[in-house]
C-alpha cells in the first residue's frame, strides 16, 4: 500500500510508516467503538482538562492526534522530496503531483487533497488487506481440500510459467471464490461502521429519527443460510457456485450505502494476487513439533469492533523446486 500511494518502499520489519499508520488504525479502531469512552455518552466532558482523573482519553487523543498528523506529513514530504530529486517512481503521489504541475487551473490546496488522499489509501488499505489474507491462510490450514482443489485450478491454468495477473480472475473461479469466503467467513467488521440516520424514515414499521446511530449488522447478513447455502460457519468457496448465492462484496463485507469502501476494487484486485500467489508457489500447513506431531490450530478471532484471526502457527514452504525457481525469478 505504501508503494501504491508514496512510492516508498518499505523495511521488512520495524518499518516506522506502517507502525505509525497501524498506531492511526489502532485508534481508529478504539475510538470508533461506540460508548468506548464516557465522553461518547456526556460530549461535555470534553471541555475537562487532561490531568482531572476520569479525562484520560484526553490524553490518548494528543498523541493520536500527534501519529495522525505523521502518517499525513512524513511518508508525503518523503515522497515529495524523492520526486525533487527525481528519484520517485510511478505512484499515486507522483502522478497527481505531476498531474498539478502541468495544469495551470489545478489551486494550491490540491496538493492538500493528494496529501488526504494518500494517507487514506495507506491507512485504510493496510490492515484491512493483511488482516483478509489472514484469514485466508488460517482457513487454508483448517480446510487442506480447499487449498488442494485451488492449487489444482492454478497449476492447469498457469503452471509455473508466470505468477498470476488480475486478468487471470475469469480463469481461475474456484481461487476467486476462495476471495470473496476469506471476505465472508469472518468479516473485518463484523457490527459494521456506524452510520447516522441522514433523515427520519421507518424500517418494518420501526420509525428511525433523523441523527440515531444505525448498526448494519455484517455478521448476521453474511451468514445468513438463505443468502450463502447451508453451514455458513464452514470456510467453504463451493457455496459460490450454488445459482442465486449472494456475493459477500454487496452484502456488507465492504460496508453499506454511500459510504461503502471506496478501495474495495483495489482491495479485492490486491487480495486475489495475493491469494492465488500464495497458492501457487506455497503448501500451507499446520507446523509441527519437536517429534513430528502437528500442533493443533482452532479458528480464533479477536471481539470488538474489528475482528480479526488471532495468532497461530503454521508452516509454509515452496511446493516444488519449479514453485521456488518461480519466487525467486519474481522477486529478482
Ligand atoms: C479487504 C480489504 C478491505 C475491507 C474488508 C474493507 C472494508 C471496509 C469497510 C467495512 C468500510 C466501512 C464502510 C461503511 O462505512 O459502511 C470501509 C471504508 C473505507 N475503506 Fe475499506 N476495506 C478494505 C480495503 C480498503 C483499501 C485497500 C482502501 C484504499 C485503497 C480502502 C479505503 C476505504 C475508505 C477510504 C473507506 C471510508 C469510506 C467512506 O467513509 O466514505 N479500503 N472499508
Amino acid at each position: 500500500m505504501i508503494e501504491i500511494a508514496y512510492g516508498i518502499e518499505i523495511q521488512p520489519e520495524k518499518d516506522p510508516y506502517v507502525e505509525t499508520a497501524q498506531e492511526v488504525v489502532h485508534s481508529i479502531i478504539e475510538a470508533g467503538t461506540p460508548g468506548k469512552f464516557l465522553v461518547d455518552i456526556w460530549p461535555w466532558m470534553k471541555y475537562i482538562p487532561a490531568w482531572v482523573p476520569g479525562a484520560g482519553f484526553q490524553r490518548k487523543v494528543a498523541r493520536w492526534r500527534q501519529c495522525r498528523n505523521d502518517l499525513l506529513e512524513l511518508p508525503f514530504e518523503a515522497s515529495k522530496k524523492r520526486m525533487d530529486d527525481g528519484n520517485l517512481d510511478l505512484c499515486f503521489v507522483s502522478s497527481r503531483l505531476s498531474e498539478i504541475e502541468s495544469d495551470t487551473k489545478m489551486r494550491p490546496y490540491d496538493e492538500g487533497i493528494i496529501k488526504n488522499a494518500a494517507a487514506t489509501i495507506f491507512a485504510a488499505g493496510v490492515d484491512t488487506t493483511t488482516h483478509t489474507i489472514r484469514a485466508f491462510i488460517l482457513a487454508m490450514i483448517l480446510y487442506p481440500e480447499v487449498q488442494k482443489k485451488a492449487q489444482r485450478e492454478i497449476d492447469s491454468v498457469l503452471g509455473f510459467q508466470r505468477l498470476p495477473e488480475v486478468g487471470d480472475i475469469d480463469a481461475l473461479p474456484y481461487v476467486f471464490a476462495i476471495c470473496k469466503e476469506a471476505l465472508r467467513w469472518h468479516p473485518l467488521v463484523p457490527s459494521g461502521v456506524p452510520h447516522v440516520a441522514s433523515e427520519d424514515d421507518v424500517i418494518q414499521g420501526y420509525f428511525i429519527p433523523k441523527g440515531t446511530i444505525v448498526f448494519g449488522n455484517t455478521w448476521m447478513l453474511l451468514h445468513n443460510e438463505a443468502d450463502f447455502g447451508p453451514n455458513t460457519d464452514r470456510f467453504d468457496p463451493e457455496r459460490y457456485f450454488i445459482p442465486g448465492v449472494r456475493d459477500p462484496r454487496s452484502t456488507g463485507a465492504f460496508g453499506f450505502g454511500r459510504r461503502i469502501c471506496s478501495g474495495r476494487h483495489m482491495a479485492m484486485n490486491s487480495v486475489f494476487l495475493a491469494i492465488a500467489s500464495i497458492l501457487q508457489v506455497f503448501e500451507i500447513s499446520k507446523e509441527r513439533d519437536g517429534s513430528g506431531k502437528e500442533i493443533p490450530v482452532e479458528a480464533k478471532f479477536c471481539s470488538g469492533f474489528v475482528s480479526f484471526a488471532t495468532e497461530f502457527k503454521c508452516t509454509i514452504r515452496p511446493r516444488s523446486s519449479a514453485a521456488e525457481e518461480l519466487i525467486i525469478r519474481s522477486v529478482s
